[in-house]
């Protein structure tokens, strides 16, 4: 089945790179603008088995590598012409104009396709040097599932599957914004100490808020969960992890840098407050990132919560 990447940004380059090994690949972006080197994706040279283009490619499996936050708008300019063929959403966010999540807005743009999530640990830098690399595949048809774990395989991205399309979205958006209160925690100078407990407690409400919305809680224990969690929250790869090191140094950070756990955050909060999911990391990121609350007020409250039970 021959294969296309939406979105020539650091991800959908690194993804076209890793699975032209198996064969050509189209990169389809909008205002492309450079040539054999994306300047999103510094040091890789695209292999000649991808394909470059403006033209919307017409592949069976499309990968969409679409920020969260334009997928509204990408699906207005493209929605209809993608209808009727596999999407894979590649993206980790929360639509902060529907509160939904990319996967959703796919299928409700593209009744007539088969949608599944492709998410976990995985930095484009990493996918794009070959670097050993384990995935979840999430469709909610096993069987489809199942052909696109063997259709996107290599022999360096290890794919596992599930069924649990909204656990496995939600490991990946969630743990952004605790990847960001993580690096908060650093850059405030709060320690190591700090940071294992804002992991360990985000994980928690990433967890609540995921088997509120439907999702196995095992999914979480994942590579789409805990396995990015990890990942994003302790490394400065990241541009999350960048982002709450910024804002805990009460430094400024480049607008342009794609960071989905800031909008994310704030969707979240926005979800908690009407259902009364308790988020308390993720509220305080929201405030964080829309700089209504301040780091050392941020701090106050969460230790000032009550003591109970773990
Ligand atoms: N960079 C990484 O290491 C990883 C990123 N992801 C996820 O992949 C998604 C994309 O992230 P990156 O590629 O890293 O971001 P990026 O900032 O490198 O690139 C975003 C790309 O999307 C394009 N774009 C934005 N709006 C568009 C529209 N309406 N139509 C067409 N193209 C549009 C931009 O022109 C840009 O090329 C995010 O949800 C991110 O969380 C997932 C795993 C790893
Ligand atoms: O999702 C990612 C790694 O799995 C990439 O994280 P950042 O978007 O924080 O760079």
């Amino acid at each position: 089945m021959n294969i296309a990447v939406l979105g020539a940004g650091a991800f959908g380059t690194a993804l076209a790179v890793t699975l032209s090994a198996r064969g050509p690949v189209s990169l389809w972006g909008r205002r492309i603008g450079w040539q054999g080197e994306n300047p999103l994706l510094p040091g890789v040279t695209l292999p000649g088995s991808v394909d470059v283009t403006e033209t919307l490619p017409e592949a069976e499996i499309l990968l969409v590598a679409i920020p969260a936050q334009a997928t509204g708008a990408f699906l207005s300019d493209h929605g209809a012409r993608l209808d009727g063929r596999a999407l894979v959403s590649c993206a980790k966010g929360i639509d902060l104009a529907t509160g939904r999540s990319p996967a959703r807005m796919l299928a409700e743009a593209c009744p007539g396709s088969t949608v599944a999530v492709l998410t976990g640990p995985s930095f484009a830098a990493d996918i794009a040097r070959g670097l050993p690399t384990a995935l979840t595949l999430a469709c909610a048809d096993g069987q489809a599932g199942h052909r696109l774990q063997h259709a996107l395989s290599t022999p360096v991205l290890r794919l596992y599957r599930t069924t649990d399309v909204t656990g496995a979205e939600l490991g990946g958006a969630l743990k952004n914004v605790i990847a960001i209160a993580a690096g908060v925690a650093i850059g405030a100078g709060l320690g190591d100490s700090a940071r294992a407990a804002i992991i360990t407690r985000g994980f928690a409400e990433m967890t609540r808020f995921a088997a509120a919305k439907g999702a196995d809680p095992e999914t979480l224990t994942g590579l789409s969960g805990l396995g990015d969690l990890i990942l994003t929250a302790t490394s400065e790869q990241s541009r999350n992890f960048r982002y709450g090191l910024a804002l805990g140094r009460a430094e400024a950070f480049d607008p342009h840098v794609t960071v989905e756990g800031a909008a994310t955050a704030r969707a979240v909060a926005a979800i908690a407050a009407r259902t009364g999911i308790e988020m308390p990391v993720s509220t305080l990121i929201a405030g964080l990132a829309g700089g209504r609350v301040g780091v050392k007020q941020a701090v106050e409250l969460l230790l000032a919560r009550p003591l109970k039970e773990e």
